[in-house]
């Protein structure tokens, strides 16, 4: 509904009489936000870093690296998909005790590299990196641009922004440029995101982006939502919703091919930018009988990367069996760079939901999968 405010947010204790910050949705999916030692008001006007990691095959876990200026402190939200209580880390959650900045989130539906290094300035592996101002090394900026490494804050008054009712909680963060970063990349600019529960668990991801220059000068921009799908065996996966379409091969110099088979399989390395797809995307687990369903609105194309084997190998926060278990399949806006002018606003979303297959015995239901039945 427009304009509508954020759902009350419910302040009580956790486990040692730490403070907790609940939000519910009706079909019993809650997230949590715990501040230890803090308040609520100083909780969320503190910058953050959000890390969402999958604790276990149902929960997601987001965790907040909050920082003030006189000391540094740990939230913890937790998505609970099922109504289980999610109050204390995995014992193999990676140390968050660094400085690194990032964006990104693992569910069951999305996965974070065993290797992945929390070393500043490094972006994570897995999750879903924001690729933005620059996809991929298409520009003078650093690969994937400089928006995933970047401290995001939470932004607790955020413009009014026409939210389905079935958005039961969200949290709205903002990543506007320092003084230092106008040197790198000379424009001003507010890049809001707005992390969703909808009714039943799926994930809904709301980003806009103002020019906010003052110098009355246009900046365009690339971006894509690199996301990491958790995958059973890549031998198992295939993806539809991208046959018949153009796209661009980054392994032969960004030319220009057009997908011929029904579907998309894979038995090699393949880096793609598939250019004006439809809506949306099925990634289809013969394995697990499941399908991540990507909706995108905004972001016309889709990119599709997996080192396989050998590059995998070469690259240090990618375990050398990653390939197997992982793809990128990212929605974007890569081919046709968005521009803006000062005042202007570009919105993209993005929702991830994962349904059971009605692939069985060969046979599967692409209309029923992409309406997510
Ligand atoms: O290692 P990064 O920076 O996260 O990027 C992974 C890959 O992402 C793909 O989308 C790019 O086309 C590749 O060139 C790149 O290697």
């Amino acid at each position: 509904m427009a304009g509508e405010r954020p759902p009350p947010l419910e302040l009580c204790k956790a486990v040692n009489d730490l403070d907790k910050i609940v939000l519910r949705e009706p079909r019993g999916c809650s997230a949590e936000v715990r501040p230890p030692s803090l308040s609520l008001d100083s909780a969320l006007r503190l910058d953050v870093r959000l890390l969402l990691v999958c604790r276990s095959d149902l929960d997601l876990c987001i965790i907040l690296r909050c920082l003030n200026a006189s000391s540094i402190h740990c939230c913890i939200v937790s998505l609970v998909f099922t109504g289980k209580s999610s109050s204390a880390f995995p014992p193999s959650f990676p140390p968050i005790l660094d400085l690194s900045v990032f964006l990104g989130y693992i569910t069951p539906k999305i996965v974070l590299s065993l290797q992945a290094a929390f070393k500043p300035p490094q972006a994570i592996r897995g999750g879903i990196p924001i690729c933005f101002p620059q996809f991929s090394s298409s520009g003078n900026l650093e690969q994937h641009g400089f928006a995933r490494n970047k401290f995001w804050t939470v932004d607790t008054n955020p413009p009014p922004l026409p939210t389905s009712s079935s958005v039961k909680s969200y949290v709205d963060l903002i990543l506007k440029p320092t003084q230092d970063d106008l040197k790198n990349w000379p424009h001003s600019y507010e890049f809001r995101l707005r992390v969703g529960l909808v009714l039943g668990g799926n994930l809904l991801l709301t980003s806009r982006i103002r020019n906010t220059n003052s110098d009355g000068k246009p900046f365009s921009f690339t971006i894509a939502f690199h996301t990491y799908v958790s995958l059973s065996d890549i031998s198992e996966v295939r993806v539809e919703g991208l046959e018949t379409w153009d796209y661009l091969d980054n392994l032969k110099e960004g030319q220009r091919f057009t997908e011929q088979g029904d579907a998309l399989t894979f038995e090699s390395e393949i880096d793609r930018v598939y250019v004006g797809t439809p809506t949306k995307i099925a990634i289809i687990d013969h394995e697990k009988k499941r399908t991540l369903v990507m909706r995108k609105d905004g972001l016309p194309d889709a990119v599709v990367w997996n080192p396989w084997n050998k590059k995998a190998k070469s690259i240090p926060d990618f375990g050398d069996d990653d390939y197997k278990r992982t793809l990128c399949v990212g929605a974007a806006n890569v081919e046709k760079p968005i521009t803006l002018k000062p005042g202007e606003e570009w919105t993209g979303r993005l929702e991830l939901s994962l349904v059971a297959s009605s692939y069985c015995s060969g046979q599967l239901d692409p209309q029923k999968v992409l309406r997510g039945l």
